[in-house]
């Protein structure tokens, strides 16, 4: 008797069936139910990764929440040159009319100097700044400006615009975050959080409206050479500078033609360079996909970034570490003196 009649006819004694066979149309049923389980899985593991169909940028209106400098600045003039019509928002009335004046240097149609606007088919939230300083050196109320600017200044012209885009079902929203939104960094517990705090908002509010054909997109910029920069700079403590290093400084019009780019696209990610790209492949958790192969990019490089990322973590308590000794050495050098 070969092994698989005496499987058989286990089985059969084990029913209390005398042919196997009769057994056939049970087992074509499961094998038809795993087929149809199988299908309905992939279905649902290919919709979220369906891509949204780009948005036209030609007589779009954009408005730019900080666009009077820097990235924001730099975004305005990148629409702009695509033939968008744009609304800056800011404080200073004598930077947003200059500001004003460099991009319309770029206009590519007559039709942009009238100014037509309509609803908003695009918000770029970008107003905001950075305090860094140790923990205990950031006055209390720092933490709060940062997050009522940078979490709250984002909050509000989105609630302004968001009824309508929901009614016309389109638009495309941006918030403008950092790389210090997708790892806590020494000097940025005041900063840090508020840029955190964006990408649970947008998370959150993508699968909200997303069934109107809404698209939220987080940008994760590195160091970009700016005004706000600049400022940030004159107190930044030096383990910030050196761990920020890692990662370099970008220019503003390169950061804003990536981030316009995936705004266009409707991806919810958007980062910049290598350093940011295995960020963001790091740290994407729960948030939507919204290509292929952006999800089958994600599945291959995590363990690897993550072995990468050891040794970045590594390096930078190494940097901590060194500064404590230094400033300890050069207190007890001025004491004795
Ligand atoms: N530069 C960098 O290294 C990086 C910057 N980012 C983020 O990008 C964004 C822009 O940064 P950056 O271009 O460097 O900044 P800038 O300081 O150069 O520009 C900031 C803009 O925001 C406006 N703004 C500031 N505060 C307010 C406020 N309370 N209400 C309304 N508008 C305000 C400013 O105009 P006004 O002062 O007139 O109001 C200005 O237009 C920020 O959110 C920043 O956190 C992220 C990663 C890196
Ligand atoms: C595989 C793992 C790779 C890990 C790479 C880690 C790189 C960390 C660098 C962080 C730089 C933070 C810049 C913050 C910029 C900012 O928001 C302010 N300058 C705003 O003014």
């Amino acid at each position: 008797m070969s092994s698989e009649e005496g499987l058989s006819s286990t089985i059969t004694d084990w029913l209390f069936i005398n042919s196997w066979w009769l057994l056939l149309p049970f087992i074509m049923l499961l094998v038809v139910a795993a087929f149809i389980v199988a299908f309905v899985l992939l279905l649902y593991m290919i919709s979220p990764l369906i891509s949204p169909k780009p948005l036209k940028l030609n007589g779009a209106h954009v408005v730019v929440t900080g666009g009077s400098s820097g990235i924001g600045k730099s975004i305005a003039v990148e629409c702009y040159k695509q033939g968008a019509f744009i609304t800056l928002v800011a404080r200073d009335e004598a930077k947003l009319l200059q500001a004003k004046k460099e991009v319309e240097k770029f206009a590519i149609n007559d039709k942009q100097a009238q100014e037509k606007l309509g609803p908003v088919d695009m918000l770029v939230n970008c107003a905001g700044l950075a305090i860094s300083g140790k923990f205990e050196d950031v006055e209390v109320d720092r933490f709060k400006k940062l997050m009522e600017v940078n979490y709250l200044g984002s909050v509000y012209p989105t609630r302004a615009v968001i009824t309508t885009m929901k009614e016309r079902r389109m638009g495309r929203i941006m918030f403008v975050s950092s790389q210090a939104g997708q790892i806590g960094l020494f000097g940025y517990t005041a900063y840090s959080p508020s840029k955190f705090a964006l990408r649970g908002l947008a998370e959150s509010l993508q699968m909200e409206i997303k069934p109107y054909n809404i698209y939220v997109t987080v940008a994760y910029p590195p160091d970009t050479e700016t005004p706000g920069l600049a400022e940030e700079n004159k107190t930044k403590p030096l383990e910030t500078k050196l761990i920020s290093e890692t990662s370099g400084v970008c220019q503003p019009d390169q950061v804003a033609k990536i981030i316009v780019r995936d705004a266009v696209q409707g991806n919810f990610n958007s980062s910049v360079g290598p350093d940011g790209y295995m960020l963001s492949a790091l740290t994407c958790g729960m948030s939507p996909v919204t290509s292929i192969t952006e999800g089958l990019q994600q599945i291959v490089t995590m363990g690897l970034f993550r072995t990468i990322a050891l040794f970045y973590l590594g390096s930078f308590d190494s940097i901590v570490r060194r500064c404590m000794i230094q400033r300890e050495q050069s207190k007890a050098a001025d004491k004795r003196e």
